[in-house]
C-alpha cells in the first residue's frame, strides 16, 4: 500500500524547513522565481538544504529560467529534483534538466476547459522528450504562475494518471483529506495553505496538513475493497 508523498513548497526560513522535516514531509520546495514572495537565492537554498536529513528531497522550482541559469543554481544548491513551473516547452525542460544533470517534474497549470485527454497527451509528450522527466505536477492556472492558493476541478484528472501525478493548487488542512481520498494522487504539494503570511509557514498547519494526508491513507489501508491504483 503506497502512502501519499508530501511536498511543502516555498520555504524561506530554517524553522520552516525543520518543521516540515519534523512533521514528516518527503520533499521541500525552494522557489527561484524572483517575482515570488517566496523567492530564495541559490546560496540561501544551500543553507536551508543543509538542514535536511537523508531521504527528504530538496526540489528547485523555476519559471522560464533557461538552461544556464538552472545549471548554475544546481551548481550552488544541492537540489535533487527540478520543477519547471512556467511556459517552458518540453524541449526547454529537457535541455535545462540535461544541463543541470537532474530529473525534473513538469507542471501542467489546469484551466477550467482542460480535459483529461489533454493531461495524458501532455504527459506522453514530456516522457518522450526526455529520459529525465520524472512526472507531472498538476496545479491551477493563475497569472502569477503558482503559489496562489486556488483549487482546480480534481474530477478531470484521469484515474490512470492520478496515481503517478502530484496534486497541487489550493490544498489546505480543510480539503487535503478529501482530495487524497477522491483523487488518490502519488503525492500532494502545498504552499499557501500552510502559511500565516506569504513565505512564512506555520508549523501547526504543516503538521495538521500532513496528518490530514495520513488520515486518508489510513482509510484505504483499512478498507481492502478500495481499488489499488498500482
Ligand atoms: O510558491 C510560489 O510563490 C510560486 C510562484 C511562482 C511559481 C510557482 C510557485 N509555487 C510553486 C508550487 O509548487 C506551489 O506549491 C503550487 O503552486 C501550489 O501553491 P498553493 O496553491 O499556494 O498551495
Amino acid at each position: 500500500m503506497q502512502r501519499t508523498r508530501i511536498k511543502i513548497c516555498g520555504l524561506t526560513r530554517e524553522e520552516d524547513v525543520l518543521a516540515a522535516v519534523q512533521a514528516g514531509a518527503d520533499a521541500v520546495g525552494f522557489v527561484f522565481y524572483d517575482k515570488s514572495p517566496r523567492y530564495v537565492t541559490p546560496q540561501r537554498a544551500a543553507e536551508l538544504s543543509a538542514l535536511l536529513p537523508p531521504f527528504v528531497t530538496p526540489v528547485g522550482l523555476f519559471v522560464n529560467a533557461g538552461a544556464a541559469a538552472v545549471a548554475a543554481t544546481v551548481a550552488a544548491a544541492p537540489l535533487s529534483l527540478l520543477q519547471f513551473h512556467g511556459d517552458e516547452s518540453a524541449q526547454d525542460c529537457a535541455a535545462a534538466a540535461q544541463a543541470a544533470g537532474r530529473a525534473f517534474m513538469r507542471v501542467f497549470r489546469v484551466k477550467p476547459d482542460t480535459s483529461g485527454a489533454e493531461l495524458l497527451e501532455y504527459e506522453r509528450l514530456c516522457r518522450a522528450s526526455s529520459g529525465l522527466f520524472s512526472g507531472l505536477l498538476l496545479d491551477t492556472f493563475v497569472d502569477a504562475y503558482g503559489g496562489a492558493g486556488k483549487v482546480f476541478d480534481w474530477s478531470l484528472i484521469p484515474k490512470d494518471l492520478a496515481h503517478r501525478a502530484v496534486l497541487s493548487g489550493g490544498l489546505s488542512v480543510q480539503n487535503v483529506t478529501g482530495a487524497v481520498a477522491s483523487v488518490r494522487p502519488y503525492a500532494v504539494d502545498v504552499s499557501s495553505g500552510v502559511e500565516r503570511a506569504k513565505g512564512i509557514k506555520d508549523a501547526r498547519l504543516i503538521a495538521e496538513f500532513i496528518r490530514g494526508v495520513r488520515a486518508a491513507d489510513a482509510t484505504f489501508e483499512k478498507d481492502p475493497h478500495h481499488e489499488n491504483p498500482a
